[in-house]
């Protein structure tokens, strides 16, 4: 797998126009004979325009040269019918035309689309989303170039090049034969100015991805941006890939222009050729003006479709350039896929087992697991936990089956993970992530999407139990109040606790935690404690967490580091050896905020080291509202700063813990020394 991925982190590769339009023909089916019809359509419009020609010639001999207005009507309304018919052609064929490539880009978007969603997550680690988004955008457009316009295109240019050529040489075989000896000039000019048109597209190719990465890197990082004034930073980046598209762009247009301007003088020595040669023959009798004029004619409209044949290959060797950017992306495989014969099993009861996992991600020098085992009974909580690198994330990705390990299994119910469709798989192992992942899209589908076709009163039923449904209710249109995840509207434990439902409503024997209370402050962790033990209750879970909270809940802690299992035991039993567990657990106590309920044991710490229960500073000068009396601080002075929770802690009244709005928590503080209520009413709308 190794080396099927490290194509990741490898230049695009080349590739010659005739392989990228091989590769995308077949994204053709079903619209080719559309395409046919396209072609056919020019090929009248050509044989309307010849017609033309001929009508013109002959009005010129005929009604103008003789200066007879009776010889004018007839060739004029015949005329007139194949103009009318040739554009009523033209307009049908163009149209048409319209209708099938854009039919194109939408097919190949989707095509790729569909394939980018099954990429394993390192690839994503390893491309910059803007980049990938403008491979999904302008560069999908380019291919469309090349393969459908591309291809019609050629079929017309090259059926009118040979038309009009057979045409001017009927009138006069001679007169033509001297002007074509000049047409190999064209496919010289085009052949000089391909190559370095393919690389400049390239480069601005690239340089677009890259200025859609900054701008979205920007845009994602906004805050950091405002707080630490990084502006001119994000600035120069931004000029630094926009120049590389500058030069990039402006080189091109330089090419083209300059190729433009090449054919217009080799143009102009045919044309002269052909007026001197004309003078000539007329001079001895030889030819009408009618007949030269309609000569001319023919060559005029000759030359669009010879230059647009050379124009072509040009716009196809730029797209060859974008062309390669998708194969890169096509070419890169999803790390599972779906069994050949997939296991028939019902709705597992939920053992999960990790029998000597060996794991280390494509393109890696390290193993991020080492032959890590351990097994999980049905409703059982198991914490993993470890430093940072540990390989506990990795985990979560062998659980979900994101990865096949490289050596040992993973299996639910006594069967291997990749014995289960994915789709299934995925249904009895519900992972919730570390952030938070919200739709654009309301508040009930952020629930339903748990289990699509939910009915609304299970989709409240599992944003009660997530103790959601009040400040959901709260929102201006409620469950249909429109969200996403850089809305302001809900606070980040309001979304874990959306997340929550999510996975309630989703009801899967086995749960994968990744980091459910990281990033929340402490009064959110608090809050999401409640609806975290209804979604466990009776599911495997595997929480992956460095927040040691949970932990006496615990059937079992696997301590993790450099992907082995280093401590496996209870809380108690651990704590009581002294060892890595111990450690972790002291150097959060000593670092992490208190996060109320989840701190218990600290707090009957703090009480134990004040048995007489005695607030530190004093005793009170008045009783609080539930009749204890309220602390009094240093210089009899309520203080209102808390630097961070052990100072909070220090200053709480013992005996004053309850929690407004939740059942009684026993022994935790409600109210700040000055007063006021610890925990505020939820704001759901800030402002409403
Ligand atoms: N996509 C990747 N490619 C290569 N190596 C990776 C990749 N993701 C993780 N690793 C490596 O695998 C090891 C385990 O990573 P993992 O994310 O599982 O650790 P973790 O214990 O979850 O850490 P943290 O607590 O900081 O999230 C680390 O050494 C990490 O650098």
């Amino acid at each position: 797998m190794g080396d099927e991925d490290d194509e990741f982190e490898c230049e695009t590769p080349t590739i010659p126009a005739r392989t990228a339009f091989r590769r995308f023909w077949p994204l053709t089916k079903g619209l080719r004979r559309w395409l046919l019809l396209v072609w056919l359509c020019t090929v009248l419009a050509a044989l309307a325009e010849t017609e033309a020609i001929l009508l013109f010639g002959d009005l010129t001999d005929h009604a103008l040269q003789k200066g007879s207005p009776a010889a004018f009507w007839s060739p004029a309304l015949k005329w007139l019918g194949i103009a009318v018919l040739g554009a009523l052609v033209a307009y049908a064929g163009n149209s048409l035309a319209a209708w099938a490539t854009e039919r194109f880009v939408m097919r190949l978007r989707e095509h790729v689309f569909d394939h980018v969603q099954q990429l394993p997550p390192h690839f994503f680690q390893r491309h910059r989303q803007g980049d990938l988004l403008s491979r999904l955008t302008s560069d999908v457009e380019a291919i469309e170039t090349m393969v459908v316009s591309g291809l019609v295109g050629a079929a017309s240019a090259a059926f009118s090049a040979l038309f009009y050529a057979a045409a001017a040489f009927w009138l006069r075989w001679d007169l033509a034969a001297a002007t074509f000896v000049l047409a190999p000039l064209f496919w010289l000019a085009a052949r000089r100015f391909s190559g370095s048109i393919k690389d400049v597209s390239r480069e601005g190719r690239v340089a677009d991805g890259a200025i859609t990465s900054v701008v979205e890197e920007a845009l994602g990082t906004i805050v950091l941006t405002q707080a630490y004034d990084r502006r001119d930073a994000e600035r120069r980046r931004l000029h630094e890939e926009a120049t590389a598209w500058f030069r990039a762009s402006v080189r091109s247009a330089r090419l083209n222009e300059a190729y433009e301007q090449l054919v217009q003088v080799i143009e102009t020595v045919c044309v002269l050729a052909v007026i001197g040669i004309g003078a000539w023959e007329i001079s001895t009798g030889r030819m009408t003006l009618g007949e030269l004029l309609a000569f001319a004619a023919f060559l005029g409209y000759l030359y669009p479709p010879v230059r647009g044949l050379a124009q072509l290959g040009l716009t196809v060797t730029a797209a060859t350039a974008g062309a390669e950017r998708l194969i890169e992306i096509l070419d890169a495989g999803p790390s599972v896929t779906d069994p050949r014969h997939p296991a028939d099993t019902g709705r597992p009861d939920g053992t999960v087992e990790v029998r000597d996992v060996t794991f280390r991600y494509p393109g890696a020098d390290d193993t991020a697991l080492e032959g890590l085992s351990f097994a999980v009974r049905p409703g059982e909580l198991v914490i993993v936990t470890g430093p940072s690198g540990a390989g506990k994330s990795t985990v979560s990705k062998l659980l979900l089956r994101f990865y096949d390990p490289d050596a040992g299994d993973v299996l639910l119910d006594g069967t291997p993970l990749r014995d289960f469709p994915l789709a299934r798989l995925r249904e009895y192992v519900t992972l919730l992530p570390q952030e938070t992942l919200v739709l654009h899209d309301t508040v009930r589908a952020n629930i339903a999407c748990g289990r699509p076709g939910a009915s609304d009163q299970a989709i409240e039923e599992a944003a009660r139990a997530a103790d959601a449904h009040d400040f959901i209710v709260r929102l201006p249109d409620g469950y249909d109040t429109p969200v996403d995840s850089h809305s302001a509207r809900l606070s980040g434990g309001q979304l874990q606790r959306l997340a929550i439902a999510r996975a309630i409503l989703r009801d899967a024997p086995v749960l994968v935690l990744d980091e459910p209370t990281t990033g929340l402050d402490a009064m959110a962790a608090r809050r999401v404690v409640k609806p975290l033990r209804r979604l466990m209750a009776g599911r495997t879970t595997i929480m992956i967490t460095h927040d040691l909270n949970l932990a006496p809940d615990a059937d079992r802690i696997l301590v993790v580091d450099r992907g082995r299992v280093v401590e496996t035991g209870r809380h108690d039993e651990l704590l009581a050896r002294g060892g890595a567990y111990a450690r972790l657990h002291r150097s959060q106590n000593g670092a992490v905020m208190d996060t109320g309920e989840l701190r218990m044991p600290l707090w009957e710490d703090q009480r134990a080291r004040q048995p007489d229960h005695t607030p530190r500073y004093g005793q009170p000068e008045h009783p609080d509202q539930h009749g204890q009396p309220a602390p009094t601080y240093p210089h009899g002075q309520p203080t209102q700063t808390y630097p961070h929770g052990q100072g909070f802690e220090a200053y709480a009244p013992a005996g004053a813990w309850a929690q407004p709005g939740c059942e009684p928590c026993g022994n935790m503080p409600a109210y700040l020394p000055d007063g006021r209520p610890l925990f505020r009413e939820e704001q759901a709308w800030p402002g409403s």
